[in-house]
């Protein structure tokens, strides 16, 4: 493990290699610190949740993996999150789902209230953290034939209607209690296994449904809709696609959510995000990584991941971008799955942040792209990781690998006790 001496002096030549580009490591850092990622609940208990923790995942979405050691209360989940967040540099958030209440009796969904999350709410507040909330529209009878808001079922809808009604108004407590809004999503994975004869009936079901869920203005509240190409068993059609969801979230000023796992393989968001700023206000990305057709597996250092990154910093428009997780691994640690994922989002950011944008757009708008394609690789192996160390250390972190050791510790102290 290097020596915080060591880091030190690393630092110092880094910040002079990127002072000869004109960039600030210093400017860089103090944003980077500022930026709040919310970590995805469902990743430390494989989205079982406390409705039904032993009910199979349903919606087209999967986890596979069986690592020993998953949080199954919500004390549990918490001090698995508490590991997580130590890991982390910076103060970051919680995205719930709402499967994740506390009480001593079974809640049915459109019944959920505030009070079954005020144990998540102080829990938050102690440690700083916002929270972001999320219907779920899926694992649970009344989705069973795989459709929730667009279903042809009159009484189907108004079940998840008023299911989402009240996760807004969760949604709103939080925002309220916490003092920072809440962003709470709607995905649901409606849509055909197979070629569906009628495209429009589902979508214009949907698009009324939302309106109503969406009818009442909460102050501490942003709503977010979600599209995805396809899920398992949706292959064909899907309602929530990225046309309906776009045309929605334009005319109903809400705001779009990005999955980078819920497009075709080859297809990145990164290049979504520039033209979609220009006409939304706000927009909530899921980071994620698609592998063949599983839309799910751990954020790693990927070009796509720091192409998102490069996009969200070159908006300069930090405030208006929500970033969380998603992403589903119980083959690993799921402490570990947290803490690596989110590492590399925050490292992407800072790799980002270290650009010297201004040298690369001088070069483009003088036409000399030969420049800018020398800059764009040469920037490339510039010292970021060693900005990277000194944030960590700043932040009171563990530098580089060490990270493991608390994981391994808590593995054997708790996990290994479950
Ligand atoms: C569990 C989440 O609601 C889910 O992952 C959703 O955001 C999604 O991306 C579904 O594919
Ligand atoms: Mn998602």
């Amino acid at each position: 493990m290097p020596t915080e001496q060591n880091i030190q002096s690393a630092y110092e030549l880094a910040k002079a290699r990127y002072a000869d580009f004109g960039v600030d490591t210093g400017s860089a850092l103090q944003a980077l610190e500022k930026i709040a990622i919310s970590l995805h609940c469902w990743q430390g208990d494989d989205a079982s949740g406390y409705e039904n923790p032993d009910g199979e995942l349903t919606g087209g979405i999967a986890v596979t993996g069986n690592y020993p050691g998953k949080a199954r209360t919500a004390d549990q989940l918490r001090a698995d999150l508490d590991l997580a967040y130590s890991l982390i540099p910076g103060t970051h958030r919680l995205n719930l789902h709402s499967i994740y209440w506390e009480s001593d009796q079974k809640v049915p969904r459109n019944a959920i209230l505030p009070e079954h999350f005020s144990g998540w709410v102080d829990w938050a507040k102690a440690n700083h953290h916002g929270m972001d909330f999320n219907p779920t529209c899926f694992s649970h009878p009344m989705a069973d034939d795989g459709f929730t808001l667009s279903s042809r079922d009159a009484g189907v809808r108004q079940f998840w209607i008023e299911h989402c009604i009240a996760c807004r108004k969760i949604g709103d407590y939080f925002g309220r209690e916490l003092g920072t809004p809440a962003v709470t999503n709607i995905w649901i994975p409606d849509g055909y296994k197979d070629t569906p004869a009628d495209r429009t009936t589902p979508r214009r079901l949907l698009m009324e449904a939302l309106d109503v869920i969406l009818a009442e203005k909460l102050e501490h509240n942003l709503d977010a809709v979600e599209p995805k190409l396809f899920g398992i068993g949706s292959e064909s059609y899907v309602t929530g696609s990225m046309e309906f969801y776009t045309a929605y979230a334009l005319t109903r000023k809400v705001l779009l959510t990005l999955d980078s796992g819920h497009f075709h393989p080859t297809e990145t968001i990164a290049d979504k995000i520039s033209s979609l700023m220009l006409f939304l206000d706000q927009m909530l990305l899921h980071v994620s990584r698609g592998v063949r057709w599983d839309s799910d597996h751990v954020v790693t250092y990927t070009e796509d991941l720091q192409a998102i990154a490069r996009e969200v910093v070159r908006l300069d428009a930090l405030e208006r971008m929500h970033i969380g997780l998603d992403y589903f691994d119980a083959s690993i640690n799921r402490i570990a799955a947290w803490t690596i994922g989110s590492r590399n989002t925050l490292r992407a950011l800072l790799n980002a942040l270290l650009e010297p944008c201004q040298m690369l757009e001088d070069y483009e708008a003088s036409g000399d792209f030969t420049s800018r394609l020398a800059l764009q690789e040469e920037i490339k192996v510039l010292p970021a990781n060693a900005v990277w160390d000194f944030y960590c250390l700043k932040q009171g972190v563990p530098v580089g690998m060490a990270f493991m050791d608390s994981i391994r510790d808590y593995e054997e102290r708790v996990l290994s006790k479950r």
